[in-house]
């Protein structure tokens, strides 16, 4: 059966990933993602999850808290500048990352992500990123600059060395309304 979008992200990195893992939520949101990393890597890894409003990093550490997973950091700041924060152990070393594109739902429709920005952390992970191991993109685009941001990324990886990077799309075609839809991107090599 064809998995749907959410699940089939989750499943992704789950079978890529392995505990003691250090992780990237690019966008922690209302912190689904990151629990969900928090899970695979355990607590012998770690998750930074990153996020630009403080609605999104407070309701993240709440549930975090409430679930008692210590080895998870939530970092009030943009994507763009996760390398600030990658201590030693994860440069060069990162076991996985996943980003959720748009808007949080419930709250400030004005706060997206926006291609520059997203396009700068891809970046960055794909330079710290383990051979074998992926970036996951959950791509909402029914907002207002969506499908730009859309248009961007597919672009932009699209001229991904193919040596270097696979690259997936996944999506159903026949859903309205702009359904959301997955980009993964695979290392294969370890040069950037
Ligand atoms: C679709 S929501 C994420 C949902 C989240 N993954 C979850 O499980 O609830 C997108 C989030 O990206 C955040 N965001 C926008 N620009 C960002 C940036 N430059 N860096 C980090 N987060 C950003 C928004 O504040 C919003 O919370």
């Amino acid at each position: 059966m064809l998995k749907r979008v959410i699940p089939f992200a989750h499943e992704l990195l789950q079978n890529s990933m392995q505990s003691g893992d250090f992780a990237i939520d690019a966008t922690a949101g209302n912190g689904h993602d990151t629990v969900m990393l928090a899970d695979i890597v355990g607590h012998s890894g770690h998750v930074l999850a990153f996020d630009v409003q403080k609605q999104a990093v407070e309701n993240t550490k709440t549930r975090i808290q409430e679930m008692g997973l210590n080895h998870v950091t939530v970092i009030h700041d943009g994507h763009e500048h996760l390398e600030r924060y990658l201590p030693e152990n994860a440069r060069y070393n990162l076991g996985g990352a996943i980003f959720n594109l748009g808007y949080l739902p419930g709250s400030d429709k004005s706060i997206v992500t926006t291609p520059e920005t997203t396009i700068t952390a891809i970046q960055l992970l794909l330079k710290h990123l383990k051979k074998g191991r992926l970036i996951v993109l959950v791509v909402y685009h029914g907002h207002s600059g969506g499908k730009e941001e859309k248009d961007a990324l597919i672009r932009y990886l699209s001229q991904l060395d193919q040596k270097v990077y696979q690259v997936l799309q996944y999506q159903f075609l026949n859903q309205k309304n702009n359904p959301p839809f997955i980009l993964a991107i695979e290392k294969k090599e370890t040069r950037s």
